[in-house]
């Protein structure tokens, strides 16, 4: 069973009334890389391939100047067609008992834009991240509410001991 926003809200930190959702909490981007190099995904271990942080003052990832924000003064990305890892900007922690997935919000997929989602696994705790899939050019805002996380009941063996725990907390 999943479970209620205000029960997510209780493991996402920081939120605010505007990303809790009846389901779930909205998770903003707090910054958004593009890779420049391979990783590799080997049968014993994993690497994760050099990436560029995008500056959400310019104009995409190939301006060579900054643009000075959008419209209103506020950063924005603008990202051509492409893949993306963003960085969500709140910390989660996933309870015992509880499996972990992120949704695009709607808007974003109205867009043509996807956000993909891995398992977040029991005992994880951090800042996630994602991939987000670009089929159309879009102006996305830094700090702007890009997902919506979800937690649902679940067994499990263990909790999460990975390489990733408590990542860029
Ligand atoms: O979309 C996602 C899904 C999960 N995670 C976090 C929570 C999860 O618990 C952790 C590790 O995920 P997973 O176990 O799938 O990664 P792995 O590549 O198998 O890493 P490890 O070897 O540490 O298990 O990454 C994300 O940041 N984004």
């Amino acid at each position: 069973m999943y479970r209620s926003g205000a029960f997510v809200a209780e493991h996402v930190d920081p939120t605010t009334d505007a990303q809790r959702q009846p389901n779930g909490v909205d998770l903003t981007v707090e910054a958004v890389f593009e890779p420049n190099e391979p990783g590799r995904i080997g049968r014993d271990g994993k690497r994760i391939g050099d990436r560029d942080a995008l500056d959400p003052a310019a104009d995409g990832p190939d301006a060579a100047e900054v643009a000075g924000g959008g419209d209103d003064g506020t950063a924005v990305y603008r990202l051509p067609p492409g893949g993306y890892v963003v960085r969500y900007g709140e910390t989660v922690a996933i309870p015992e008992g509880h499996v972990g997935f992120i949704y695009p919000r709607s808007s974003l997929l109205r867009n043509a834009c996807m956000l993909e989602t891995a398992v977040w696994d029991a005992g994880y705790e951090g800042k996630g991240e994602g991939l987000l899939e670009v089929y159309h050019d879009v102006e996305i805002e830094a700090g702007a509410r890009i997902a919506q996380f979800v937690l649902a009941e679940a067994d499990h063996e263990g909790t999460y001991d990975g390489s990733y725990q408590g990542e860029n907390v």
